[in-house]
């Protein structure tokens, strides 16, 4: 039931808490999303919970979500900083994800849509995704020898995906890119937990026992040494705005040229790179392997979306990104496995800035705020069989993941919204036509359609657990370099 508090408040309702821990029990052993859906089948659409010292509103439904990211978006248009990632980000050295809502965010916010992640920026680096695509394709045909032999798809796609946003991000003259995709890899996994001290933020022995402070400490000197050595690379041999910049390039150009309203210092900068590596890497490599997956399960489709790629592209050498306006039955593909296998299950955390209503519940400032996109996405009071893959759903229906329809928000919305969608999509569309028009794709010896493992773990995406292993077969030879 509803709780009301000093003055009055009425509280969304809770689960039964324990002492200290408040509600976290509820969570161990189960994935953060799963769990709070089970939650929310008892408690509600808006549910308070406490984690620790952390006070935790959940919206698992799609009005919910509405009022959150429309209605009140801008109460909720902050996001949380825990005490780790202060250590590593200081307060004013913020890129856009952890930046505070404000001048400095809106800056940073207008910057990334209309210089770094706008569709001409994107469209510039082209040569890049189609050469980093070629390069998985015959990453994956040099497996597929006589008799084929099965490749571990899962990594080979997340080197694509890290790779063409690195290349994207710091350029291709980088020397130490191994070392730099080691550190953000590093950093990314320090910064997808939650440890001791953010649960309990005001406890002095949490600081105490925790081995995080350490670690987040070192990651920023580490972190810190490279990107210097980086800027200064990049500020030593400078590239006109002939498209050929990266998006470190564009940042340090607008820097220098100056006009801006909020100094935008080199510590943001870096902060930024970080951003966009963490953003475009993992996500876009997750819902690759989700998609495959999918399509083993589902012979129909596979076969379906094949058909579809192999006319398009008849007689076609290999994939470029002219050919991909043609396959909107791939598209729905890609729209289904956002919905049942979103990247970001919860969203990017969000902060209540003003004490507001939301379905008549009163939600205190400083409230962190979830929203169960995962759940939403698989309610049967918006979908139907909701857990299966049907991409055909989407036909006939205007329910698109812009941010404006709240049972399906794989990329969030208001002014949060992740900047990067047309970034996003263009890698996951070339690579997943490219695999699909080159390949047939058959599961290891002995093992069925349905005994392919689809148990997640939650890493920064909610991802797949096992590494995703096919036995390619190729149809069309991939050109050589
Ligand atoms: C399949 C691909 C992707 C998915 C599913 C995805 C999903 C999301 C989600 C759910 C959010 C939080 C939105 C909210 O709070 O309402 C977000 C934020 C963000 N995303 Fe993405 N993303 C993807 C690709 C990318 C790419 C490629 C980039 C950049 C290269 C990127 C950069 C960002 C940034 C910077 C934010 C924070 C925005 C802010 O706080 O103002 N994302 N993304």
């Amino acid at each position: 039931a509803s709780r009301r508090r000093g003055g009055g408040a009425r509280l969304p309702p809770s689960p039964w808490a324990l002492p200290v821990i408040g509600h976290l029990h509820h969570l161990a052993g189960a994935l953060p999303h799963r769990a709070m859906r089970d939650l929310a089948a008892r408690h509600g659409p808006l549910m308070l919970l406490r984690l620790g010292g952390l006070p935790v509103v959940v919206a698992s439904s799609a009005d919910a979500a509405r009022e959150v990211m429309r209605a009140r978006d801008l109460d909720f248009a902050t996001r949380p900083v825990t005490r780790m990632v202060r250590l590593a980000i200081p307060a004013g050295a913020e890129g856009i994800i952890f930046a505070p809502y404000g001048e400095g965010w809106r800056q940073i916010r207008k910057i990334c849509t209309v210089e770094l992640l706008s569709a001409r920026r994107v469209q510039s680096f082209r040569p890049v995704r189609e050469e980093e695509a070629g390069r998985l394709l015959r990453a994956v045909a040099s497996s597929s020898a006589t008799p084929p032999r099965e490749v571990n798809l899962s990594e080979l796609l997340s080197v694509y995906a890290a790779d063409s946003s690195v290349r994207a991000i710091i350029g291709s003259r980088f020397k130490d890119r191994d070392t730099f995709l080691g550190m953000l890899e590093r950093g990314l996994k320090l910064f997808a937990k939650m440890s001791l001290p953010d649960l309990f933020p005001s406890s002095r022995l949490a600081m105490l026992v925790s081995r995080m402070p350490g670690r987040m400490k070192r990651h920023r000197q580490e972190a810190v040494a490279f990107m210097d050595a980086l800027v200064r690379e990049h500020e030593e041999s400078r590239v006109s705005d002939d498209g050929k910049e990266d998006l470190l390039d564009v940042l340090l150009r607008i820097q220098s040229e100056g006009d801006l309203q909020v100094p935008l210092t080199t510590d943001n900068i870096k902060s930024v790179v970080g951003d966009m590596f963490a953003g475009g890497s993992e996500t876009a490599a997750t819902t690759l392997q989700w998609i495959m997956a999918e399509l083993m399960r589902s012979p129909r489709v596979m076969q379906k979306v094949q058909d579809e790629v192999r006319q398009a592209l008849a007689g076609r050498a290999t994939v470029t990104e002219d050919d991909l306006g043609n396959l909107q039955y791939m598209r729905l593909v890609i729209k289904e496995a956002l919905r049942l296998h979103p990247p970001v299950p919860l969203l990017l955390p969000r902060e209540c800035r003003n004490t507001c209503r939301v379905l008549g519940f009163d939600v205190p400032v400083g409230t962190i705020v979830f929203v169960n996109a995962w759940a939403i996405a698989r309610d049967p009071n918006y979908w139907e069989t909701p857990e299966e893959f049907v991409p055909e759903r989407f036909e006939s229906s205007k329910v698109d993941f812009k941010g404006t329809d709240f049972e399906y928000l794989p990329f969030g919305a208001g002014r949060r919204m992740c900047p990067g969608m047309v970034f996003g999509l263009v890698h996951l569309e070339l690579a997943l036509a490219g695999l699909l028009y080159h390949f047939d794709w058959e599961l290891p010896l002995g093992m069925k359609a349905a005994d392919l493992d689809m148990t997640e773990e939650m890493g920064v995406t909610a991802r797949r657990l096992q590494d995703l292993r096919l036995v390619p077969v190729i149809r069309v030879p991939v050109p050589v370099d």
